[in-house]
C-alpha cells in the first residue's frame, strides 16, 4: 500500500487538493476530522482537556468551544503545545485505525491530509509527501475569507505552524496553489499520473493483496513440509 502524505499550511488548499483526490476514488484520511473526534464530549481526550483548560472552553451543551480554545491556543505557543501533547495520542491512533479499515477494504494508494504532517513527524510513514504551498498574502486572504476571523486571530493561526516554505524544501511534490482553481486542477493531473504509478516492491508487500500472498505462500509451505515429514515417517 502506498500512502501518500498531503501537508501545508492552514488554509493554503489541502481539503481542495483531498477532494480531487476523492473525486479519483483515491480515500483520503482527514486529520482535522480525527482531531474534531478525538475532542467530542465524554471521549477520552474531551476529559483530558476539560480537565487541564476547565470548563470555561464548555459550550451550554457540553462540547468544547473551538473558536474559544482556538483562541487561546493559537495565541499562546506553550498552551499550544500542551493542548497537543494531550491530543496525540488520540490522532495518532485515529489516523491508524483509519489506515487499517482502508487497508482491509484493499486499496493500494490512500491519502493522509495532516496539517501537521512534519510537526507530528508523521511524514517518515508517507512517501510521497505533497505540500500545497500558497503564497504568504493569498494564504491570509484565502483564511480571512473562509474562516471571517480577525486578521489577528488568523496571523496567529499561520504563525503557530511551521513556515511554508520549510515545508515545501522537504515535499517530493510541490503544488503551487497561489492561483486559479483551473490551475490548480491543471497541476494535479500531473501529480496524480505520480501518485497512481506502479507500487514499488514494499509497498505491494504491505498492500492486503501483497499480504495475502505471503500468508498463502507460508500456509502452502507449511503444509508441503509437513506431508514431506509424514511420508518420511510412514
Ligand atoms: C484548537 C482547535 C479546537 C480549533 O478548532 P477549529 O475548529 O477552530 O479549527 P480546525 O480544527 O478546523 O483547524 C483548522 C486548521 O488549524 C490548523 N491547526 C489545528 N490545530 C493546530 C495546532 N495544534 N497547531 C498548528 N495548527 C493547527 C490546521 O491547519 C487546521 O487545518 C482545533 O484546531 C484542535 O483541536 N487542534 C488541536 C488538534 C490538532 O493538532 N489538530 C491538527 C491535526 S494534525
Ligand atoms: N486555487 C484557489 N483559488 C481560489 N480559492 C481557493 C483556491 N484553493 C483553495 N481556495 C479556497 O481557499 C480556502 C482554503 O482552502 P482549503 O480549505 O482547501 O485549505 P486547507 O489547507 O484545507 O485549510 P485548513 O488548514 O484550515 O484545513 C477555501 O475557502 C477554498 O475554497
Amino acid at each position: 500500500m502506498r500512502i501518500v502524505g498531503l501537508t501545508g499550511g492552514i488554509a493554503s488548499g489541502k481539503s481542495t487538493v483531498s477532494n480531487l483526490f476523492k473525486s479519483h476514488d483515491i480515500p483520503v484520511v482527514d486529520a482535522d476530522v480525527v482531531a474534531r473526534e478525538a475532542l467530542k464530549k465524554g471521549s477520552g481526550g474531551w476529559k483530558k482537556v476539560v480537565a487541564a483548560f476547565g470548563e470555561e472552553i464548555l459550550l451550554e451543551n457540553g462540547e468544547v468551544n473551538r473558536t474559544r480554545l482556538g483562541q487561546i491556543v493559537f495565541a499562546d505557543p506553550d498552551k499550544r503545545q500542551f493542548l497537543n501533547r494531550l491530543l496525540a495520542p488520540y490522532i495518532s491512533s485515529g489516523i491508524f485505525w483509519e489506515v487499517v479499515k482502508l487497508w482491509s477494504k484493499g486499496y493500494k494508494v490512500i491519502v493522509l491530509d495532516v496539517p501537521l504532517l512534519f510537526e507530528a513527524k508523521i511524514d517518515k510513514f508517507t512517501k510521497p509527501i505533497i505540500v500545497v504551498w500558497v503564497d504568504p498574502e493569498t494564504q491570509i486572504q484565502r483564511l480571512l475569507t473562509r474562516d471571517k476571523s480577525s486578521e489577528e486571530d488568523g496571523r496567529n493561526r499561520v504563525n503557530a505552524q511551521m513556515p511554508l516554505d520549510a515545508k515545501k524544501s522537504k515535499a517530493d511534490i510541490v503544488i503551487d496553489n497561489t492561483g486559479s482553481l483551473d490551475d490548480l486542477n491543471e497541476q494535479f493531473q500531473k501529480v496524480l499520473v505520480r501518485v497512481t504509478g506502479p507500487l514499488a516492491w514494499y509497498e505491494f508487500w504491505r498492500s492486503r493483496q501483497g499480504v495475502s500472498i505471503i500468508l498463502a505462500s507460508l500456509t502452502s509451505g507449511v503444509v508441503l513440509c509437513m506431508r514431506a515429514f509424514n511420508n518420511n515417517n510412514s
